[in-house]
């Protein structure tokens, strides 16, 4: 349905006196981009360069014409505001400015409140949440280990979003004095950046809702983003949910890059219109974990840093192994800034936010009751990440293996593996494997009956 320019005008309105900014974007945009098209304009100047669209314009237009646009400008500016980013809304007033508007209290208003928000020196009492990226193996788990077990003192809850078809993630959270139940959340039911920013403002609202109901108020919140996720669609949603824009405030965006194989993710060709996640990933980061230094030289490390900054200059960089970090580095930095990420990206704020992933990366998950035969395992499975190892971005397994009383936890990383028994069974816990891949054009039947041949007679799918 094709709504009037008034009317989108009337919406806007409404959803600013209701303090509904996300909605309030959505429907200013649309609306001054069909008015914009009224005068005659076609591109989309009228939002992302207004000074080139009024200079374009403004002398030939209508006094009527620039008072419905100098309204406009000035509505946006004062839902952009709301918004938290004040360097953009100044250059909505200014526009109004330029159109007859008087704003003189509110831009300077709204220039001190940017500057304030620059030198953060304003207190504030939501919850700080960090949201974590990197591509598949980087380290995230690893570090949401440290995270969980060290202790720092701090009250932190957990989401975290997995992709593969049989989840394993659950798994190699280790048991620790702050992993508890009530503080991590699974969502292994689709990819957060596509298809269930619903299902992530459900988790954001239980996590707060545990914390006030146990009187224990939380110092931090983590989302684990799927190694495939773009970090902008997750970052969006803390503007999109009014409850979550009012209790919680994203602190940061940290990606964690695997030394060894960051280049090769990034210089990956895509095909037309896909996005880079890798790529996505160093760009939108606040902080970079340089993971993984045990597998390189220092040439090669200074090169991957020299990557980095070729696409996101400023970020600090922190090189490490095990995903060994500091918490302050990651933790209450106060580093996302609205206005920063709309410089980058102007469509940021658009709803729906239109990104296709490479179709040709798919995950292949096993789940069978039963045991394993460890020398057969071996056998295949260094047989296929030697002859696929490229394409297989990450394996990793949880297995019960023939003989054995431990847990064997599996983990590759292209060509790179380990594995080693890990907790013990529990006598009343049922004896299963789950092995997935995730990777470039796999061939399940392939895999399949590889795996079905490592099997112990009379294991069975699950
Ligand atoms: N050599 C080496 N291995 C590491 C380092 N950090 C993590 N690993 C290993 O790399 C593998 C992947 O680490 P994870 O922490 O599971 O990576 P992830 O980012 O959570 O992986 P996904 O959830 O699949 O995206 C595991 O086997 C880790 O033990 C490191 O600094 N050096």
């Amino acid at each position: 349905m094709t709504v009037s320019w008034s009317e989108g005008f009337e919406r806007a309105q409404a959803a600013l006196k209701e303090a509904r900014f996300f909605d309030g974007v959505q429907a200013i945009n649309s609306c001054m981009e069909t008015y914009a098209k009224v005068i005659g304009d076609d591109t989309d100047r009228v939002l992302r360069d207004p000074s080139a669209f009024l200079q374009e314009y403004k002398e030939n237009l209508k006094q009527e014409q620039k008072d419905v646009l100098r309204k406009m400008y000035e509505v946006r500016g004062d839902i952009i505001t709301g918004l938290g980013a004040h360097k953009r809304a100044m250059l909505d007033y200014q526009s109004a400015q330029l159109l007859g508007a008087i704003l003189k209290d509110k831009l300077a208003k709204t220039e001190a409140a940017a500057k304030a928000a620059k030198e953060k020196t304003g207190s504030d009492a939501k919850v700080p949440v960090t949201v974590l990226t990197g591509f598949l193996g980087s380290g995230k788990t690893t570090l949401l280990n440290h995270i969980l077990h060290e202790f720092h003192g701090k009250r932190i809850a957990i989401i975290e979003n997995e992709f593969g078809e049989v989840g394993i993630d659950d798994s190699l959270i280790e048991a620790g004095p702050l992993a508890m139940e009530e503080n991590v959340i699974e969502m292994n039911n689709g990819c957060i950046c596509c298809t269930v920013r619903g299902d992530l403002i459900a988790g954001l609202k239980k996590i707060m809702k545990r914390s006030v109901q146990s009187g224990k108020p939380l110092d931090g919140v983590i989302i684990e983003t799927t190694g495939l996720a773009d970090p902008a669609p997750v970052a969006q949603t803390f503007f999109a949910d009014d409850f979550v824009q009012q209790n919680m405030q994203l602190d940061g965006i940290v990606t964690l890059v695997d030394a060894k194989h960051l280049i090769m993710h990034l210089d990956e060709e895509k095909p037309e219109g896909v996005e880079n996640e890798a790529v996505e990933q160093v760009a939108f980061a606040d902080r970079i974990i340089l993971n993984k230094c045990d597998l390189v030289d220092e040439p090669h490390l200074d090169e991957v840093e020299r990557r980095i900054r070729m696409i996101n200059e400023a970020v600090k960089i922190k090189r490490t192994t095990k995903s060994k970090v500091d918490m302050d580095f990651i933790m209450g930095i106060q580093a996302f800034d609205l206005d920063k990420i709309l410089e980058m990206d102007d469509g940021f704020l658009a709803d729906e936010q239109d990104h296709q992933h490479d179709e040709r990366v798919t995950s292949c998950g096993f789940h069978v009751k039963g045991e394993i035969n460890q020398q057969k395992l071996n056998e295949w499975l260094g047989y296929i990440l030697k002859e696929k190892g490229n394409d297989l971005f990450r394996t990793k397994g949880v297995l019960a293996v023939q003989g054995m009383q431990q847990k064997f936890v599996f983990q590759a990383v292209h060509m790179a593996f380990t594995g080693s028994p890990q907790r013990d069974w529990q006598p009343d816990e049922e004896r299963i494997c789950k092995l997935t891949f995730i990777g470039k054009n796999l061939n399940r039947q392939e895999l399949e009956a590889g795996f079905k041949k490592c099997l112990v007679n009379g294991a069975g799918y699950a």
